[in-house]
């Protein structure tokens, strides 16, 4: 967890491989091996245009393109007549059979492709750009020292032409990087949002604690993600590019130095690792306690109104202040072991600057080597060994990147489905997909298994009748709801019920979704087209016919769970229930905010519409609308008994 290792590489390329090549066994091979060869392909394209450009100004205005870069003409036209245009040809050919060979797997996803091959084309472009700006600005400055003003004046004009060609260069540079990451954290946030809500993974999560934050690690995390992904793909490409350039120029001037840069880099690059590995751990708990602090606050402003009538902000502000602690105290650390590993890393960069001179100078002094051959060296030294040395210069990035891959790692690994079930070895309900709702010989357990709620209880519900559930505080009646619905399967026995979509579920705390009236009570099948005429109706039905008027209309978006006093909520959650009219409705607890009144008219309601349903509560009222009654005795005995029975013997006990 808290290394750069193959773990780490791993769980990178299993979140940042799928939006450009599909993940199965093997084929991560397959996807380095196409990036590979997008980038050789690139190479040998810049070399046709360059090849292009030259052969055409040669042609056009040979003694002004001569004079402007003198050399190149010959240097083309030599490696068009070597062999090593054999080795271009190859790389223009070999990448496009590539493409050609896995094009079903690409097919599908051309456009990152395209994206990227844009990218990398403008990266190596702006590369292009400054080694061309470099050239200019020498000739340029020589000019002037030389007060040759007819060559100052050419290249000035040279100059201006370059900044006009780089100037959309560059820009379009940034912009398509950014483009890209909009692009993949657009897909991935939809495929993590897909796995999120499929098969309850959402609900899953939370019960059994196993994540935290995963608002953050969708939101922050991938976005994030996305974006250092490509940066560090910039930066490594650069970086090959730094190397190919100046190591033959490096390796020609002094073998020593090359071998002595290629020990210093690797034993940077491991100290470097060493030490910033702490980081990657800090990283991770700042992202989590930074999470942590803003769902503090954003629970105060959901509970706003308790909090205010409890007088509760001193203790909130304690609490909110405690979280923001614990972000401080980290990163006090964090920024701590970056002074560390800056101790390492300036002093590194530091000894760069004198060594190749120190090692050059006794070479010089013996007459074997020239002055400009110490600059020209210490020139490639510098470039070769910053490209050598990423991870030392780039370790804080990187550890923060370490600790976001992780991070959504292990959030993945958490919404996979065989992981928000319970394993092999617990026992599970049995579900039979059936109608009439029956429950066989069922022991329901807390998620945990902790604790057993109720033993091989068995009852059969007739359609079109009703169960009540009773039972004390904390008996288990709430989660024997939660069993039927699938939220909890940890126990024995079978259960037979309805498809969920046949079934409608008011919980115990009405839930008001962010939307407009029309939403709210056609949720949650909200695109179902159903006319003013019959909302209205139905509102009147449940007693809320003046909502409308009161909201100015169905379309007007309101914070309804604070607009809404709790009776009103429950009566609008039983209209989503009139209104869809479910062959199987269970209530939990969803009228216990209302006056017998208003109860007893939304039960006959319900009882016009045919409807089978099963309600908890503790109020003898209900006894009234129901068939049976399953008492639950505590301690995991329970029975079920007829509600005239139930009625008789209350009676009989007053
Ligand atoms: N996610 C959970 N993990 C572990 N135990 C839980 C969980 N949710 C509830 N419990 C425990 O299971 C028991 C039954 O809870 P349940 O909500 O079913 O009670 P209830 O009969 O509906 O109570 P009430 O009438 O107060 O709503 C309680 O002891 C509760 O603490």
């Amino acid at each position: 967890m808290n290394r750069f290792d193959n773990q780490l590489w791993k769980r990178f390329l299993v979140i940042a491989q799928p939006f450009f090549y599909p993940l199965e066994p093997g084929s991560s091979k397959v996807f380095l091996g196409l990036l590979l060869l997008l980038l050789v392909f690139l190479f040998a394209v810049v070399f046709v245009l360059v090849a292009g450009v030259t052969l055409g100004s040669q042609y056009l205005f040979p003694e002004f393109f001569n004079s402007i870069a003198p050399g190149l003409y010959e240097t083309i036209t030599g490696l068009i007549e070597s062999p090593w245009i054999v080795v271009f040809g190859l790389m223009l050919i070999l990448p496009l059979i590539a493409a050609f060979n896995y094009k079903e797997n690409l097919q599908s996803r051309w456009q990152p492709w395209a994206f990227l091959a844009i990218l990398l084309f403008l990266s190596v472009s702006v590369s292009g750009l400054n080694v061309i700006i470099s050239y200019v600005s020498n000739f340029f400055t020589t000019a002037l020292s030389e007060k040759n003003e007819s060559e100052f004046w050419r290249f000035l004009f040279v100059y201006a032409g370059v900044f006009i060609v780089g100037i959309p260069i560059v820009a379009l540079y940034g912009y398509t990087r950014d483009r890209l990451a909009n692009f993949w954290r657009r897909w991935l946030t939809d495929k993590f949002l897909n796995n999120y809500f499929e098969n309850r993974a959402y609900y899953q999560i939370e019960s059994q604690r196993q994540i935290d934050n995963p608002d953050q690690r969708i939101s922050e995390d991938i976005k994030s993600f996305t974006r250092t992904s490509l940066v560090f793909l910039l930066i490594l490409l650069n970086s090959i590019i730094d190397i190919i350039s100046f190591s033959g120029i490096l390796w020609t001037i002094s073998k020593n130095l090359s071998v002595f840069l290629l020990f210093y880099a690797v034993f940077g690059t491991v100290i470097t690792v060493l030490i910033g590995r702490r980081l990657i751990p800090l990283n991770f708990n700042q992202l989590r306690r930074e999470a942590d602090f803003r769902y503090g606050l954003i629970h105060v402003r959901d509970n706003a109104e308790s909090i205010a009538f409890y007088q509760g902000e001193e203790q909130e502000s304690i609490q909110i202040k405690e979280r923001f602690m614990r972000a401080f105290h980290n990163f006090n650390l964090l920024i701590g072991w970056q002074r560390n590993v800056d101790y390492f890393t300036t002093g590194y960069r530091y000894i760069v600057i004198i060594l190749p001179s120190l090692i050059m100078a006794p070479l010089y002094f013996s007459g074997e080597i020239r002055f400009g051959d110490i600059t020209q060296a210490n020139f490639a030294f510098s470039q070769v060994l910053s490209a050598f040395s990423v991870v030392v210069s780039q370790i804080e990035a990187l550890s923060a990147f370490a600790a976001g891959i992780n991070r959504l790692a292990t959030f993945s690994e958490a919404l996979e489905p065989d992981n928000t079930t319970p394993s092999p070895g617990e026992p599970r309900i049995d579900l039979t997909i059936d109608s009439p709702l029956a429950l066989e010989h069922i022991t329901l357990n807390t998620p945990n298994y902790q604790k057993t709620l109720v033993t091989d209880l068995s009852l059969t519900l007739e359609q079109g009748q009703g169960l009540l559930i009773m039972g004390n505080s904390g008996a288990g009646k709430s989660s024997l709801l939660r069993a039927i619905a699938g939220l909890w399967r940890s126990g024995t026995g079978q259960l037979v019920r309805p498809d969920l979509q046949e079934m409608l579920f008011l919980p115990q705390k009405p839930y008001m979704i962010l939307g407009t009236l029309r939403e709210q009570l056609l949720y949650p099948y909200t695109e179902q087209g159903v006319d003013d005429q019959k909302l209205y109706e139905v509102l009147e039905l449940v007693n809320l016919g003046y909502i409308p008027k009161q909201v100015s209309g169905f379309d007007v978006e309101l914070d309804w769970a604070n607009v809404l006093s709790l009776g009103e909520q429950q009566r609008l959650a039983f209209a989503r229930l009139l209104l869809s009219q479910p062959s199987y409705a269970i209530l939990d607890e969803a009228t216990s905010a209302l006056d017998l009144k208003n109860e007893e008219r939304l039960y006959q309601k319900l009882q016009e519409t045919k409807t089978t349903y099963v309600s908890v509560g503790h109020r003898l009222s209900l006894l009234k609308y129901h068939h049976q009654v399953l008492e639950l005795q505590g301690d995991t005995q329970w029975r079920v008994v007829s509600a005239e029975d139930y009625q008789a013997d209350l009676n009989v006990l007053s």
